[in-house]
């Protein structure tokens, strides 16, 4: 009887592909987890082999050999398949596209393994005889003194020359430097000793570290500026003690480099970053170092929840409420949820850290599943910023700005500290109209106005990235009185500067940071002990630490109140705690500013008198009433399509299939989505709710197979989204 290899190739197709073993290819090395070259139609795909059977549905003419066996040992070892399958299950995501997705892409291509060890960078010949030109202090020069005293890591020169990627590439092209790969040395490297922890931070070790060699999960609900971090550390030296590996997930604007310098400086070992900056062979070889067991400290954003720990020991989610990890498109996993799925599976405590939990997590706390552990104070010498409205009600405003704001900046300048101004809209301003027709500025393909950016002098549609220049006069009327409407960052910037011109006024958004590096180099620009301002969207909302940091205006919250959208009070709640910690985190007092139109607001009043806990229960209340999560559970089915007749009739028919299948399940639409219209397509979906998770469950991959085989459904361009975070 033949053997059957039954693998999952990276396809949009649910079902497993069966294969004959390839040639020349001993049994004994066909062992599940292992990579194999198989042929699929024209194309070639790497695949991962999942089981060996005796036969195979396919009759045997037709099944066709894998083409070769790509490793010699699995590369996923049995509990990452195990919970990767679970999760091509629970999202209704094709097993093959999963495992890809899981995978580096440097292990997606069938290419041999990169060497082990740890990328490093030397100076060629050339490069060591050269003498220095141009600035002493471009980074160039930097680089290659620093390499003149040896070949560095990529880690010692993230530590040592923020920005030196840049500088590598031209001296590469210079053939001055070369990469090399070092085998991994011990570094002798003295850890910086914290600070000693506080009674509730070593209470929160002490009960974390009692649970140690079982699935356990924790809330660590410490306000913003309690020192989370220190006791992440604390428990990641247990486990490094232990021998064991700590998974750390930050959330994507949050691996910042302040936050790895910090790992690097207060840990005994190397911690190897995972995130969207790096290379692919950089990722790769973290990936291979974590699953060989030597990757002791892996600090990551949302895919890093994918890397092998075989000699796991914890897991820590930092700010667990971010919405950053859930995957928006393809495979729409939740990082945090997933987490939970592989500490049960290692047997590992697992830490979800936040001021600010989500409404999810809260919950799980109320039933008991998860254990809260709070840190209620700041650390050390800091006090909670103390909170302040301003009432924009009838007021003079300029540029957005109340005088007793503009009052209160100025003071905090004069005092020799730093203001932090808030405002969730970059661009110029979000609108551009005729004074003299009313005519607006919009995008056709989206139908929404477009945002004024005056730097680059471009009107921008923030949905679908459509860019054009800002016409000299009225398209319509040909009168020249083009107006601004509302502020954006730029505009506020521009403002500030005027204000304060001896202040350094530095924004911070998605325009000024596009470059690598840019956001540390922006924070460069505010010297500690000086005066500034800084500008910025929800970028400045994470993780920042800066101690002459006094005042926190908050400018735009009033959208945040009145949206359609469940979540819109949850995520306000957590955007105005958030961005607030950002004042007064060391021994200076901070203040908090509001500006608002709407100051009786009931979500308003119980954030600022009574905090977020008490927001967060009153928000749980509300949805329990309207049957929202967390008390129910929701997919989500998007379509789009150029017109609309196609689209209404693929929702109607996967309404119809719903609605029939079971009396718990609810079927809400079909609907015109929040955006009716993106990018030219029209957009539509279809809700489906239930009490249990499992009616879902039980549900969804009949109908999805039932969605596939529809006309229709070749039409549209459609997706499912379990447990959606937006409903976009
Ligand atoms: N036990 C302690 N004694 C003195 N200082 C401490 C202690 N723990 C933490 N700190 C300091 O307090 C500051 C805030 O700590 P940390 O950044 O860990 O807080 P956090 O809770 O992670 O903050 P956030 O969530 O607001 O970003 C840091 O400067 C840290 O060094
Ligand atoms: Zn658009």
């Amino acid at each position: 009887m033949p053997t059957v290899l039954r693998v999952a190739v990276p396809v949009p197709l649910p079902q497993l592909f069966d294969y004959l073993p390839p040639v020349d290819v001993d049994a004994a090395a066909l062992i599940p987890g292992c990579r194999v070259l198989v042929p699929f139609g024209r194309t070639r795909r790497v695949g991962v082999l999942l089981e060996i059977a005796r036969e195979s549905n396919v009759p045997s003419h037709r099944l066709k050999p894998a083409l070769m066996l790509l490793d010699a040992q699995p590369l996923l070892d049995a509990e990452l398949l195990c919970s990767l399958m679970w999760a091509a299950r629970y999202y209704q995501y094709p097993l093959g596209a999963v495992l890809e997705c899981a995978l580096p892409i440097g292990l997606r291509q069938a290419k041999p393994l990169p060497a082990a060890g740890e990328r490093a960078l030397a100076l060629t010949e050339t490069g060591a005889a050269a003498s220095p030109a141009g600035k002493p202090t471009a980074r160039t020069n930097l680089l290659l003194q620093i390499l003149a005293q040896g070949p560095r890591t990529y880690p010692e020169l993230d530590n040592a020359l923020p920005g030196w990627r840049a500088a590598a590439t031209s001296l590469r092209k210079r053939d001055l430097i070369v990469g090399i790969t070092l085998t991994t040395r011990a570094r002798p490297h003295m850890p910086m000793i914290g600070p000693p922890l506080n009674v509730e931070q070593q209470h929160a070790v002490d009960e974390i570290d009692a649970a140690h060699g079982r699935f356990a999960p924790f809330v660590l609900e410490g306000v913003t500026g309690s020192g989370k971090t220190e006791v992440y550390l604390a428990l990641i030296e247990q486990a490094l003690a232990r021998g064991q590996q700590a998974l750390i997930l930050v959330p994507e604007i949050g691996l910042t480099p302040q936050i790895l310098r910090r790992f690097r400086e207060r840990l005994p070992c190397a911690v190897h970053a995972l995130h969207s900056g790096l290379s692919d062979g950089e990722r790769t070889r973290t990936w291979l170092a974590a699953a060989r067991g030597e990757a002791q400290v892996i600090l990551g954003t949302r895919s890093a929840i994918f890397t092998p720990l075989p000699r796991a020991g914890l897991i820590v989610i930092d700010e667990e409420h971010d919405a950053s990890y859930k995957q928006q498109e393809g495979f729409r996993y939740h990082a945090r949820d997933f987490a939970l799925v592989r500490a049960r599976s290692l047997n590992v405590s697992v830490v979800l850290g936040s001021a600010t939990p989500s409404l999810e997590t809260l919950a799980n706390v109320e039933t008991g599943r998860y254990r809260c552990l709070p840190l209620r104070e700041r650390a050390g010498a800091a006090r909670m910023p103390i909170p302040r409205i301003v009432d924009l009600r009838g007021q003079r405003l300029q540029h957005g700005l109340s005088t007793e704001l503009i009052r209160a900046i100025r003071d905090c300048i004069g005092r020799g500290e730093q203001a932090l101004v808030f405002k969730n809209r970059r661009g110029y301003a979000p609108v551009l109209l005729c004074h003299g027709c009313g005519w607006t500025a919009t995008c056709t393909r989206c139908n929404k106005p477009l945002t004024l950016h005056r730097r680059e002098n471009r009107l921008r549609c923030h949905h679908c990235g459509a860019d054009r220049p800002v016409p000299i006069a009225c398209p319509e009327c040909q009168g020249t009185q083009l107006q601004t409407q509302g502020q954006g960052t730029e505009k506020l910037e521009d403002m500030l500067i005027e204000l304060f011109p001896h202040v350094a006024v530095v924004r911070i958004d998605r325009e000024t940071t596009r470059r690598k590096d840019s956001l540390e180099q922006l924070f460069a620009q505010l010297t500690p002990d000086q005066p500034g301002i800084l500008i910025g969207t929800q970028m400045l909302a994470k993780g920042h630490d800066l101690p002459n940091l006094t005042l926190v205006a908050i400018v735009g919250v009033d959208e945040g109140l009145f949206s359609h959208d469940f979540r819109a009070g949850e995520r306000m709640g957590q955007l105005v705690v958030q961005v607030a910690g950002r004042a007064g985190r060391a021994r200076k007092p901070g203040t908090v500013w509001l500006q608002t139109h709407h100051p009786e607001h009931p979500l308003l009043l119980t954030l600022l008198r009574r905090g977020y806990r008490e927001l967060a229960a009153q928000i749980l209340d509300e949805r329990r009433g309207a049957g929202f999560p967390p008390h129910t559970h929701l997919a989500l089915l998007r379509a789009d399509a150029s017109s609309l007749a196609p689209l209404q009739e693929f929702l109607d028919r996967a309404t119809t299939l719903a609605s029939t299948a079971d009396k718990n399940l609810q079927a809400l639409g079909p609907m015109p989505a929040p955006m009716p219209r993106r990018a030219g397509r029209e957009r539509a979906q279809l809700l489906l709710l239930a009490d249990q998770r499992s009616t879902l469950q039980t549900f969804l991959p009949a109908w999805l197979n039932q969605l596939r085989a529809l006309p229709e459904a070749k039409r549209v361009r459609w997706s499912l989204d379990v447990d959606p975070v937006d409903l976009y």
